[in-house]
């Protein structure tokens, strides 16, 4: 194996694997490390995982709310043997025969800067092997779950998002320390497949607080109905477990300190970068890896350092660092032959990257919310619609539940951001992402007909009632 590539990318999660794949497409060799597995936390404890445990649990609300549909009760079994297909067993070897196929070079160990355009890769076997980057380094680390320091918490060994995607079973009382999607989308999950007491403590006034308080606040509702306790400005003030793996004692600021058998941190990520060698360049460890439009650190001024994916902070989300990671791919090619390829930037991050959060009902954003877009200074008008008044969403059964809206640009006539909540909604948010970053001119927008009878209405809806 040769130790000198076009491309050095440390960390094989699908942001660094879409590097390799465009670098290798731009005439470049390429190499990739992985100290775990190839897929990258997205495939085997996030994205993946999560939405096998919530697929039925979306499955079931909707069932329920057809008449002459009839569900006995979850599987919780046939849903952890499902989960665990979905994330190979935790075997990556189609992974790596995948990148392999790129073709691209991949090691096994852990990587670390050492100087400019060097990586070291420590071996499980405790041997080292000095990989030499003719281009480019990039990092793709990703993100690890940040555990807050109240006391007694970290000692209590609670669950991240590793433990509650990867579980075995599901624990009887469950306590959730978070409001954010994390804590939304497991503390459902758990409660659907069988815990008997789920309680979501929020530190703040409501459910994902990042986005339009109506999604939030119609999840909360969701909530209720099933059993989940939503307790917010509830602040945690200390965690005892005497017993290892045994039952958790969580105090609260005030009231009655809360039970539970299992207690899920869900408060936030820090980006993987600690021990990476980042000071060998002049960076910090530890602190997110700032970058420009084309994905480049912007403390390394010979410019041969790439960071793609969360470990870049931009957006923690896979859809946006595989879509950094073309950029990145691409940049990176096109500067080794002499070109500067400016086309390629990420212009997406400053419209606000769209998500779908997968509970039920689906809470689907892009782009700026009211109060973001007001404080960035636009002139907006801001469009509500019931979603359950579309005949597509009333038909899809009794008491559907949802509500959307837009945030108008009044000076452009273009969209700022759109939110759907509602059953159904997710593969919705295509359509806005389009509008929002195309920036679509209303008046024109009035004119892309939605199909009858789909949730795909409401955008008609939402443009008559601007006005059109
Ligand atoms: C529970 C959960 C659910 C999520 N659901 C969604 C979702 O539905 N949709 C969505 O878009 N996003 C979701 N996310 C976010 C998504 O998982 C991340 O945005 C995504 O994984 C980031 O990809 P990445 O390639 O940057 O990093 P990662 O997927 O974290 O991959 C980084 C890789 O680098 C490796 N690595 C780290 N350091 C080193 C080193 N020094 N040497 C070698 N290898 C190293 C790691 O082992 C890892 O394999 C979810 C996150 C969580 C926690
Ligand atoms: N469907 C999806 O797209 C999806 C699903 C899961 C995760 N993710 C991504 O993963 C990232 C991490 O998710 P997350 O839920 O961990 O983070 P988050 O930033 O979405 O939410 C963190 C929550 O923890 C709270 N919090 C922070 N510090 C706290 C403390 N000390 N005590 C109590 N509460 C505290 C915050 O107020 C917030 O409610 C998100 O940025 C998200 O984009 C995406």
């Amino acid at each position: 194996m040769a130790d000198e590539f076009d491309v050095i990318v440390i960390g094989a999660g699908p942001a660094g694997e879409n590097v390799i794949e465009r670098a290798v497409r731009g005439g470049l060799s390429a190499a990739i490390v992985e100290d775990r597995l190839a897929g990258g936390e997205c495939a085997y404890w996030a994205c993946v995982p999560s939405k096998a445990l919530l697929r039925p649990v979306d499955l079931a609300g909707e069932v329920s709310r057809v008449p002459g549909l009839s569900l006995g009760p979850i599987d919780a079994a046939a849903v952890l043997a499902r989960r665990d297909e979905t994330v190979s067993h935790f075997d990556d070897s189609g992974q790596v025969r995948w990148i392999e196929g790129v073709p691209a070079e991949f090691f096994r160990g852990r990587g670390r800067i050492d100087g400019p355009k060097r990586v070291v890769v420590s071996g499980e076997d405790g041997g080292e092997r000095v990989l030499t980057a003719r281009q480019a380094v990039v990092l793709a680390t990703g993100s690890t779950a940040v555990v807050p320091p109240v006391p007694g918490l970290a000692e209590a060994d609670p669950w991240t998002s590793h433990e509650v995607t990867a579980t075995d079973a599901i624990p009887e009382r469950l306590a959730v320390i978070g409001g954010g999607v994390v804590a939304c989308e497991m503390a459902q999950a758990m409660h659907g497949l069988g815990a008997r007491q789920t309680t979501v403590l929020v530190r703040g006034g409501r459910l994902l607080g990042r986005m339009e308080p109506f999604a939030g606040d119609l999840l909360a509702e969701s909530f209720a109905e099933a059993g989940i306790d939503v307790r917010t400005h509830t602040d945690v003030t200390r965690v005892e477990r005497p017993e290892p793996g045994g039952k958790v004692t969580v105090h609260l600021a005030e009231g009655p300190p809360l039970e539970a058998d299992e207690l899920l941190v869900a408060t936030g990520r820090r980006p993987a970068t600690r021990d990476l060698g980042l000071g060998t360049v002049g960076l910090k460890d530890g602190d997110y890896v700032e970058v420009d439009d084309s994905m480049r650190a912007t403390g390394v001024s010979e410019g041969w350092l790439y960071a793609v994916g969360d470990v870049n902070g931009r957006a923690l989300l896979t859809h946006m660092g595989k879509y950094q990671a073309r950029i990145c791919g691409d940049v990176i090619a096109a500067r080794a032959r002499g070109d500067e390829l400016s086309r390629m930037r990420d212009l997406a991050d400053g419209y606000g990257a769209p998500q779908v959060v997968f509970t039920d009902p689906q809470i689907c954003a892009v782009g700026r919310t009211e109060a973001a877009a007001r404080q960035a200074g636009f002139r907006v008008r801001v469009v509500e619609y019931d979603l359950a008044s579309v005949t597509g969403a009333y038909l899809m059964g009794d008491g559907y539940r949802g509500r959307a809206n837009a945030v108008v640009d009044e000076d452009r006539k273009v969209l700022l951001g759109v939110t759907f909540a509602g059953p159904g909604t997710a593969d919705l948010l295509h359509s806005a992402s389009i509008a929002v970053t195309a920036e679509v001119p209303i008046d024109r927008l009035w004119h892309a007909v939605p199909s009858f009878p789909t949730v795909s209405e409401v955008w008609l809806r939402l443009l008559e009632a601007y006005g059109l």
